[in-house]
């Protein structure tokens, strides 16, 4: 696992923009693995600049999206679909065919996850695959758990989840409590991995993940077992390694 501290928030997002950017210059038909949150929005602005620019192009490229919340549709502003849309998609010429996102309002959540793992199998492996991490060393939506759930499923999110996301909503009532997400094998299917984080109240998850055991209670720990990792990260993030 590869660690590279920086000043800020801004240096971190400069850096992963720099690796997704150089993934799609170099591959223009790549896949790519996606986050949400507000860890990688500074990464997708860059990347929509450039964009602008002229400087790269996503006619061809491919994403599929981590997680998505469950019963909220695409139009409500707290669904990860928004989200995207709101900072990448609607911004770049990604065509909506190879834009991909787990359904969050399927009626059946199994099928759901099996078409979703399917069609990863088909259009994949992901070249490059972007992490944020939960407060408690959650990666997508695997939770702190008593094993390490593989592939694409349902979970049930946890208190220290939803007070974490309630930030979105207006009340924490209205956070979802469960959720569709890539399991931890689906997510190290990925021919890289790049895991961003900034701030102290991601510093424990992160020397837990990056130095500590193994566990299905600590989720990212799981990286440590990908021969292709690059964890970017500012000083407070780092400050418990
Ligand atoms: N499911 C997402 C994760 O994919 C994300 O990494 C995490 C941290 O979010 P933030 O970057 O806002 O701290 O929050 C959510 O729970």
């Amino acid at each position: 696992m590869e660690v590279i501290i920086k000043n800020n928030y801004q240096e971190v997002s400069d850096a992963a923009a720099e690796y997704l950017l150089n993934v799609v210059k170099n591959k223009p038909n790549a896949v790519l693995g996606l986050p949400t949150g507000s860890s990688p929005t500074g990464m997708y602005k860059i990347v929509v600049d450039e964009y602008k620019n002229n400087n790269v192009s996503f006619e061809n490229v491919k994403t599929f999206n981590l997680d998505e919340y469950m019963g909220l549709d695409r139009s409500n502003d707290q669904s990860y679909y928004y989200f995207m849309n709101e900072n990448l998609y609607s911004h770049v010429n990604l065509k909506p065919e190879n834009i991909n996102i787990p359904n969050g309002m399927a009626k059946d959540i199994n099928q759901e996850s099996i078409r979703y793992e399917n069609k990863l199998k088909a259009e994949g492996p992901m070249d490059i695959m972007f992490l944020g991490i939960g407060n408690n060393g959650h990666i997508g939506f695997n939770e702190p758990n008593e094993y390490f759930e593989p592939f694409t499923h349902e979970v049930n999110l946890t208190q220290d989840t939803i007070e974490a996301n309630a930030r979105f909503f207006e009340k924490i009532e209205d956070v979802p409590t469960k959720a569709i997400t890539m399991g931890v094998k689906t997510i190290s299917s990925a021919r890289k991995i790049v895991l961003i984080a900034t701030g102290s109240a991601k510093a424990t998850a992160i020397a837990k993940a990056v130095k500590g055991k193994i566990t299905p209670q600590v989720p990212a720990s799981i990286l440590q077992m990908h021969d292709d990792v690059t964890v970017i990260i500012d000083k407070e993030a780092a400050s418990k390694l």
